[in-house]
This record gives C-alpha cells, sequence and structure tokens, in this order.
C-alpha cells in the first residue's frame, strides 16, 4: 500500500534531522514541505509568532488542537520549563501514530501528551481525567469551523482563567470567518491580529490572539 505524504515526511525526518534535536526536526519539516511537499504545519514564519507567544507567556498547561505531524506541539514543547506540558488532541489515529514518532524523535515526548479524540469530547475530560485545573495557553489548529464552538466548550468547563490566552491560526487562510467574529465581538476576550503568510506560500495570511479577561 502506497505511504501516505505524512509517513513520507515522518520518513524524511527519520533519515535527515538530528534526533534529540527539536529546531532539526522543525528545520527538516520545513524543508520537505517547502522543497518537496506541501503540508499544513503552521512553519517558521507562523511558528515565529508561536514561539514569542508561549515565551511571553511561560505557559505550566498547554491544550493544542490539532497535532496533525507535531510540528507545533515540537515548536511549543521545546520551549516548555521543566514540569511545564503540553495535551494535544488529535482524532485521526494515523496522524496521531505519525506525530508520537516525530514527537519521541524530538526528545520532547516527557513535556507531551498527544489525546487521541475530537476535541468536543476531549475537553469535558481535561479536568477529571487528565486533572487539569486551568489551561495557560491554548494553540488553535485543527478545522476552522470548531475553533469557536470549542472555545465556548473550554469556557463552559471553566478551563480558562484570567488572562488564559488563545492562538488561533489561519484566521485568513482558510480562514476561520465565524470565530473572529465570535472573539472580536465578545467582551471577555481582548483580540490582536497578527499578519504573516500562509506556510511555504506567498498567500496571506494571519494568526488572532485572544486574552481572556475572565
Ligand atoms: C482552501 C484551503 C485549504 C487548505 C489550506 C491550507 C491550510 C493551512 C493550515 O495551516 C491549516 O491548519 C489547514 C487546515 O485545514 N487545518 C486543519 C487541521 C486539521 C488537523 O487537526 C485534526 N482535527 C481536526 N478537527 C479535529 C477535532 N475536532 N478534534 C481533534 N482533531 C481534529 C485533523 O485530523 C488534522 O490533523 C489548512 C488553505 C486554504
Ligand atoms: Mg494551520
Amino acid at each position: 500500500m502506497n505511504q501516505s505524504k505524512e509517513q513520507r515526511i515522518l520518513n524524511f525526518v527519520l533519515q535527515n534531522a538530528v534526533r534529540g534535536d527539536p529546531c532539526s526536526v522543525m528545520d527538516t519539516i520545513d524543508k520537505y514541505c517547502s522543497q518537496k511537499e506541501w503540508a499544513m504545519n503552521v512553519g517558521c514564519e507562523k511558528g515565529l509568532i508561536l514561539d514569542k507567544t508561549v515565551e511571553e507567556i511561560k505557559p505550566s498547561v498547554v491544550l493544542e488542537l490539532g497535532t496533525y505531524c507535531g510540528y507545533s506541539a515540537i515548536r511549543i514543547a521545546r520551549l516548555l520549563k521543566a514540569g511545564a506540558r503540553l495535551l494535544t488532541v488529535e482524532f485521526n489515529p494515523e496522524f496521531a501514530a505519525i506525530a508520537k514518532q516525530m514527537i519521541e524523535f524530538a526528545g520532547v515526548q516527557d513535556k507531551v501528551n498527544i489525546l487521541e479524540g475530537p476535541s468536543e469530547e476531549i475537553i469535558p475530560q481535561l479536568k477529571k481525567k487528565y486533572e487539569v485545573d486551568t489551561l495557560d495557553f491554548v494553540f488553535l489548529d485543527h478545522w476552522k469551523d470548531r475553533y469557536s464552538p470549542d472555545t465556548i466548550l473550554l469556557q463552559e468547563c471553566n478551563l480558562l482563567r484570567k488572562g488564559s490566552v488563545l492562538l488561533a491560526d489561519n484566521v485568513i487562510c482558510p480562514g476561520a470567518p465565524e470565530f473572529l467574529k465570535y472573539i472580536r465581538n465578545n467582551p471577555s476576550f481582548q483580540c490582536t491580529n497578527y499578519p504573516a503568510h500562509l506556510e511555504y506560500m506567498e498567500v496571506q495570511d494571519a494568526m488572532e490572539k485572544a486574552v481572556f479577561l475572565g
């Protein structure tokens, strides 16, 4: 059975990146996806916005929605302080398996927990099953029509506290119009837009940061 694109990306990393070196894994994925096969990793330009957000917050508990191949999980985990943890949610078992291997190769597996299943089922389990009190940082990068329902669900499950930060990828391309409408008209969130380009392309995109005001 011929390989998936995600399997080819993983193989390229296993053969060309330096084991235990997260930056080498990220650079190798970026090289493959810009030169050989495009894939929906946040990439290096928007990745820098993600890095700065994580460095600013210094989060202890991070939730990522949409692991895919694990690129942004590695990007986030490499910056986490000792004892901090990233919970990343992925409902496609093939992608979850690829991401697990990618994260282990990068050497950040001790900081990352891949939660397999749909975000709408996992989010309500975070407190009891995954011992989460509140989330310091949430990176949204899954199906774009899930951004606003999951943001509402996070609030309903009391997982946000005053100062919790959401960062959403792709609010321009593919676009998350319903999310932008919801979050920018909601007085409980302070929003900032970060224009950028779609990963590996000269197409306009942007990230939206939303701080929960409690
Ligand atoms: C028209 C067009 C098409 C594509 C692009 C380019 C482009 C650029 C980007 O940066 C993108 O993030 C995307 C994009 O579509 N991302 C969706 C990402 C999904 C991943 O998350 C997983 N997942 C999806 N919903 C859930 C869910 N509820 N619970 C758990 N996991 C979920 C999936 O299993 C995938 O692992 C697309 C630009 C324009
Ligand atoms: Mg994305």
